[in-house]
């Protein structure tokens, strides 16, 4: 069974179809990728898993059971966690703050301090600036804070939208490498959504393209890093 599929899911925002029955399927210990260009509707899928939107048409399912009558914190309660784009993190809260607010919906209470260090030993940078504002951070470091903050709910799935945008090339590497090692020892399965095809197809096991509300293409990383369709649109001539 898998950890998460998708079967036909459509989104419409008034009159504008955002995604027109596209199917999905993830399995435990998968990270997987989820490529496409400006508007084809990425973010939409994200949001749609977290029930943040309502859905036209389609199923989700959680470990085979469907979540689409789940409330929102009912998702993360159940093991999925979301680190949306821009962050999301609460500037006039400190590090350890905003670490605390991802144990919410966290069902087992007597895990947390063990978390913490997890997190602490995978993002050093975290622990040395636990009581700054996060507000005061960098752009990379509230990255870091905000997979941090998805490790604290315990989750088993994390959807992670465009992690790198707008970082610098070194923490653009630094994130991804964070994102396999969380995946290789949590064994978290992990849903990137992502426009740098190249970084995401290096470390994603497989991937899906997106192109206006369709999935056109789907495959192995390495398969679709040789597709001439993928390299032409988003890996640019190499
Ligand atoms: N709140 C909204 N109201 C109306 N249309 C929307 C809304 N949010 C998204 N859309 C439209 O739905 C389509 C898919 O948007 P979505 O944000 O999912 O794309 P995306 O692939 O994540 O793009 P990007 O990479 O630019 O973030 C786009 O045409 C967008 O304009």
């Amino acid at each position: 069974m898998s950890i998460l599929e998708i079967k036909g899911l459509s989104v419409s925002y008034g009159a504008i179809k955002a995604l027109e029955g596209i199917d999905l399927r993830i399995e435990e210990g998968e990270i997987v990728s989820l490529l496409g260009a400006n508007g084809a509707g990425k973010t939409t899928a994200l949001r749609a898993i977290s029930r943040l939107l309502p859905i036209q048409g389609g199923d989700i399912l959680f470990q085979g059971k469907s979540i689409t009558q789940v409330p929102v914190h009912g998702v993360v309660s159940l093991g999925i966690a979301h680190v949306p784009e821009g962050r999301g993190v609460f500037p006039s809260l400190t590090v350890q703050e905003n670490l605390k607010l991802g144990t919410w919906a966290n069902k087992r209470k007597s895990a947390i301090p063990d978390l913490r260090q997890e997190v602490y030993r995978i993002f050093p940078r975290l622990e040395e600036r636990k009581t700054q504002l996060a507000g005061t951070l960098s752009g990379g470091e509230q990255q870091m804070l905000a997979l941090g903050r998805a490790m604290m709910t315990d989750c088993r799935v994390m959807l992670l939208d465009e992690p790198s945008m707008g970082l610098s090339p070194l923490f653009v590497k630094e994130v991804f490498r964070v994102i396999k090692e969380i995946n290789a020892t949590k064994g978290t399965t992990i849903l990137l959504v992502e426009q740098n095809a190249n970084m995401a197809l290096k470390i994603a096991h497989r991937g899906y393209v997106l192109e206006t509300g369709n999935i056109v293409l789907e495959g192995t990383s390495k398969d679709l890093a040789h597709d001439p369709r993928v390299k032409e649109a988003y890996l640019g001539h190499q």
